[in-house]
This record gives C-alpha cells, structure tokens and sequence, in this order.
C-alpha cells in the first residue's frame, strides 16, 4: 500500500516519549488494583456478615425467649404463693420453700429462686448445688394479695448454655464465611485477571497475525533505542511494505489479503533473531527494531534474508501471489539520543524510496535521500499548485501513415512548465500526481482538452490519449470519457485511449470491464510501449485492443540489432494476423522509417515526423492532404 510522503510514518506512528511509555503499564496495573481492592473489601464484607449475623440474632432470639420463660416462670410461681397467701402472711417459710421448691421441676434447668418481703428482704431462697455463671438473667414476679402485694419471686437462670450454643454456632458461621470469603475474592479475582490478561494482549498484539501492534512496538523502540544509547550501539528500525497489497486485497478481496498478511508476517519471523522485534504497524505495513552489534552490515543482512524468504510465492485459494516486499532501513546514532519519532519517520521515507525503484528491494536512510524526498515534497506541492493555477498545457505530435505521409492524428502529450524550474518531463511529475491522488483531476482536464481540440481537427483524424494505472484505480473513468466526448462533440471514434501493460496486470474485473464499456462505446483502445513488458502477447488474448504501439526501444536499435528487427516483424505479422494496426514509435531518421516501411508497418510516430508541438502548430498540419515532414 502506497502512502503519502506528506502524511509520514510520524503520524501513523505516533511515538511517545519515555515517560509516556511509562504511563500505560502504570495507568493499567492502578485499574487493576483499585478493582482488586474493590473486590476485596466486597467479599470481606459478604464473610464478615455470614460469620456475624447468624449468631448474633440468634443469640438475641434465644435471650428472648428465655426471658419470655423465665417471666412466666416467675408470674406461676407468684401466682401459686398468692393464692396460698397465708403462707407468706404467717411467714411460714417452710411451706413457702416447699412450694418454691416444688415448681422447679426435677431435671429442669438451674434455676435461683427467692420470695422476697414487700420490704425487699429476703425471705426464703432456693440455690441449685452450683452457683449460677454469668451472664445471669432475672426475671421478678409480684406475689398478689388482693390490691396489696405481699412480696416478689425472683428467678434468675444462666444464660451459659445459649452462649454456648451461639458460640457453636458462631463456629460454623465462620467456616463458612470463610468459605465465602475464599470464593468471593479468588473466582473475580481468577476472572478478573483473565480477562485483565486478554485486555493486555489485545493491547499489545495484532490479532490477525500474533505479532506485536505499534502500541507496544513504540514502547519497545524507546526502551531499545534508551538501551542502545547507554551502551553505545546503534539500533536498526526498518518499515516492511508489501508491494501491490491492495492489488491482491482488490483483486482477490479481504479474505486473500488476510491470509497473505499472516503468510508474510509468518516468513518474516523465520527471518528474525530473539532479540529483534517485528510488529505489524498498519494495514500492509511491518516494523521491526534490530538492536545488532555490527550495523549497518546486520540491518542490510535483515533485509536480504526477508526477501529471499518471499522468493517462493505465496498460494492464496490455489493461485501463486509473488511478495515484494519495499524495505526501508533507518539506523540510531551509536550512543547518541535519538528521537523515535524521527527514526521511524527516516526508515519510512527510505522504504518510500525503495518503494520507487518499483521492483522491491531495501534503501538505507541518508542524509542524500532526505535531501531528496524534501524536493520530492516539494514537487507535489508545485504540482497542486500547477493544478490550481492552470499550469498545465498539452503538446501533440503526429501519429503519421508511413505509406503515405499523411498525418492519421496526434498524441496528446502533457506538459508543464514549473515556475523557476523550466519545463518538467512528464516522466518525472507523471508518477508524483498518481502518487499524490491528483492524477484523477489533471487525467480528466487532459481527456476534456484532448477532446476539444480534436473536435476542431479534420474528421479522419483521431487524438490519442495516454491513461495511467493510478486513472483505472480511481473510479469515474468512464463516465470522464463519455462527458468529454459529449461536450466536445468527437465522434468516439476519433479517440484513442493509450494504455500500458501495467494497467491490464492489474487485472481485476474492473479494469477489463471499464476496457470493454469504453470500446462499446466506440472509442478504441491502444497499447502502448508494447514489448517492453513482461507478456505483452499475453494481454493481446484477453483484450482486443484496436492498436499495438511498439516501443521505440526496438525501433532504436534495429539497425544495428537483427534480434529487435525480428520483434518488430513478428509483432508487425501478429497484428496483421489479429487485425490490430500498428505502430512504431521513436522514428528518429529516414534509415528507421525506410526499414519500418520494408517490415509492412503502417503507422509511425517519432521526431523524424514531427516533435510534439502547440495546438497550434499541430493545426498548421491539418489541410487535407497535408503530409509530415
Ligand atoms: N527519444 C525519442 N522520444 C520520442 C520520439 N517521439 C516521441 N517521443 C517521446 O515519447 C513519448 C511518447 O509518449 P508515451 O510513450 O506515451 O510516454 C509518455 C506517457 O507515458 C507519459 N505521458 C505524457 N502525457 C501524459 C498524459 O497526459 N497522461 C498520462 N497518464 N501519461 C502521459 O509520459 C511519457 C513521456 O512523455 P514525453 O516525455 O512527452 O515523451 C513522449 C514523446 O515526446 C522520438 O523520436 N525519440
């Protein structure tokens, strides 16, 4: 995945500073602990009320009851002395005793009971053989003699035995409280810590391939890069980009994307040491920290050794998918501080850069090259502004019939002339507005302009219109050509649209049935710089295109080289035999054209015809019959 220079790494990776490393663990392990105290106090609470209120209400149940007893207990006996109040009155204590002393019933619980006078003194008493222990309660009952009373029964009993009885149960509110307790902290505690031990990981891990996320991959280069400095060494971080990612992730969608990610992310870990760190930092983008003794040497054996890992292809659903993989490799100052931030931010353009030579690879971060990237910056912002201000103007040159001189179009070629810099080759600021997004905008004036001035042409002529790999990425391509054509009032026909094989590698559905509506439609469809790639007569079987443009590589050099002869005859044969017209770019002297003319080519282009011109120099080429010089 290709990103903006002028969004750096910087801001995909944010890197904090030491402290800020510090602050996660710290803020991570309070939460946990003030949760964990939480949980704490709860279960402490849960077991403090199952030991203390089972025997405290029942201890307060039992005293009840036994002073509800031990009143009626009291009020019988009274009752019983009262009814026989002679007894008292005569202070026939013998009679009384024997009355007090046969309610207490034999067997029956200690009890310690006396008649007191009506002046409180003690009259008869009845003692159990063993003092009473404490706690004692007393219950008193008035002995009724009509309105008067003669005197109280006191009767006072032990509460020893419901205290033992509470203490019993006491015990086993405590073992069971501590039961609770045990459950009540360990199972939240074993849940809290698991669930405590999955945040932790989701935090510092990418979940589809395992490794470490840019979290933790920023705490562990600023721990690295601390470490390195205070031993002197110097730290490695290189950003790993897999090429054409999208493309696979477009193509073959999210599923295929995914499993190429892990099989990637899965090569590179053969290709580690124990003590590097590889973290997946963005959708098609790997980090990783190499904290070697001997860099740059080991940095640059890194690199090698991850891409001879993707040599073999990866297999997604039963196709071969080839990695690259864009490496950029930016290093610590031995012993000196180093900002993370800028470290990442140099290993990031260098993997730019080595992203530019389009064919994988490793770049080292230099001074040269920051020097470099900063023009590169640079130019995109001249371009926006070039965009803004209508900088932009588009030269033709004359696409020629051999046989008769006659010019058949021209190929609308953009040209832009930079502010304080002289006339930019579209080469160079052609790749920068794809790279930057501006291609669409610029794409569809040059489609619009094209257009208009081909209208005004003769009508046998047509415009030939160059279309990037970055114009079919973008959507809207289709409808830009058919408004171009409908405000311009060109026939489809007379336009031509250029494109190269890079395009058709792409590949996808979309690509093809853009070529075909755009065909439907009328207009026609050329190949450009046909046989410099790979399988350009592959491509020929899976579009039929209306023109094959053949490089001029081979026009150059068929002179002197039989081999580039042979391509362009056998190209010129293979177009007869398809019925698609050629033409051969780069026609340079009257040698070339005389041998172009002898292979049976019937089209040209090149200086020898014509240097692409103004609009209005290309008119003065117009008149019927009008031949190229
Ligand atoms: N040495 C030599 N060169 C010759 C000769 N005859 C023509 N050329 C050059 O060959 C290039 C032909 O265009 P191309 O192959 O489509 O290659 C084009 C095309 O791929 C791209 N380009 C130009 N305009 C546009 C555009 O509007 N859109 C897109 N997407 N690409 C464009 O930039 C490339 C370079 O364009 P130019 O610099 O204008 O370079 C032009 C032209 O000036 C010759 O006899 N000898």
């Amino acid at each position: 995945m290709q990103h903006s220079l002028a969004l750096p790494l910087l801001d995909r990776l944010r890197i904090r500073s030491p402290r800020r490393q510090l602050e996660f663990p710290l803020r991570r392990s309070g939460m946990s602990g003030s949760l964990l105290g939480l949980m704490l106090g709860l279960a402490a609470l849960a077991a403090l009320a199952v030991a203390l209120v089972p025997p405290a209400s029942y201890l307060l149940a039992l005293r009840a009851h036994e002073a509800g007893r031990l009143e009626a207990r009291a009020a019988s006996l009274a009752h019983e002395l009262g009814r026989r109040s002679w007894l008292v009155e005569r202070e026939d204590h013998r009679g009384a005793r024997g009355i007090l002393r046969q309610a207490a019933a034999p067997g029956a619980v200690p009890e310690h009971v006396r008649l007191l006078g009506a002046d409180g003194a003690v009259l008869v008493e009845v003692a159990p053989p063993e003092p009473l222990a404490a706690p004692i309660l007393t219950r008193r009952a008035v002995v009724p003699d009509g309105a008067a009373a003669r005197g109280e029964v006191e009767v006072r009993r032990s509460l020893r035995p419901a205290l033992r009885k509470a203490g019993l149960l006491s015990l086993l509110c405590l073992l069971l409280a501590g039961g609770v307790f045990t459950l009540l902290r360990l199972l939240p505690m074993r849940m809290l810590r698991r669930a405590l031990g999955e945040a932790s990981y989701l935090a510092t891990h990418d979940t589809l391939t395992g490794l470490s996320n840019r979290q933790a991959f920023q705490d562990r280069l600023g721990q690295a890069l601390l470490s390195a400095q205070r031993e002197g060494r110097s730290v490695a971080m290189l950003i790993v980009d897999i090429d054409s990612f999208k493309e696979v992730n477009d193509a073959q969608g999210h599923a295929a994307g995914d499993m190429l990610l892990r099989e990637v992310a899965r090569r590179m870990g053969q290709g580690m040491r124990a003590s590097d760190t590889l973290a997946r930092i963005g959708g098609d983008e790997f980090a990783i920290i190499q904290a070697a003794e001997n860099q740059p040497q080991a940095a640059a054996g890194l690199a090698r050794r991850l891409l001879a890992l993707m040599e073999e292809p990866v297999m997604l659903e039963g196709q071969p998918c080839q990695v690259r993989l864009s490496i950029g490799i930016a290093l610590s100052r031995a012993g000196q501080p180093t900002d993370p931030a800028q470290l990442a931010h140099d290993a990031d353009m260098a993997m730019h850069q080595a992203k530019q030579a389009r064919q994988g690879g490793y770049h080292f971060h230099s001074p040269e090259l920051g020097r470099k990237l900063r023009e590169r910056r640079q130019l995109e912002q001249d371009l926006r502004e070039a965009q803004a201000q209508h900088q932009f103007r588009l030269a033709y040159q004359p696409l020629v019939y051999l046989g008769t001189g006659q010019v058949s179009g021209g190929e609308a070629l953009l040209r832009w002339h930079r502010p304080g810099h002289g006339d930019v080759p579209p080469d160079r600021f052609i790749p920068v507005l794809e790279e930057s997004g501006l291609i669409g905008a610029v794409s569809a004036w040059v489609l619009e302009t094209a257009c208009q001035e081909a209208a005004r042409w003769p009508a046998r002529m047509s415009v030939a219109v160059n279309v990037s790999t970055a114009q079919f990425r973008q959507p809207g391509l289709y409808e830009a050509v058919e408004g171009a054509l409908r405000r311009s009032g060109l026939q489809p026909h007379r336009l031509e649209l250029e494109i190269t094989e890079s395009v058709l590698m792409q590949d996808t559905p979309e690509t093809l049935a853009t070529l075909r509506r755009l065909r439907a439609m009328g207009v026609r469809i050329a190949m450009d710089d046909f046989g410099t790639g790979y399988s350009s007569l592959g491509y020929l079987r899976r579009f039929a295109f209306d023109k094959i443009k053949i490089d001029r590589s081979f026009v150059q050099h068929m002179a002197q080289d039989p081999n580039a002869k042979a391509v362009i005859r056998a190209v010129v044969n293979i177009s007869q035999t398809l019925g698609i017209r050629a033409l051969a770019e780069g026609v340079e002297n009257a040698e070339q054209a005389e041998l172009l003319r002898q292979e049976g080519c019937a089209e040209v282009q090149g200086y020898l015809f014509g240097r692409p011109m103004t609009p209005e120099q290309f008119a003065t080429l117009h008149g019927p019959g009008q031949r190229a010089t």
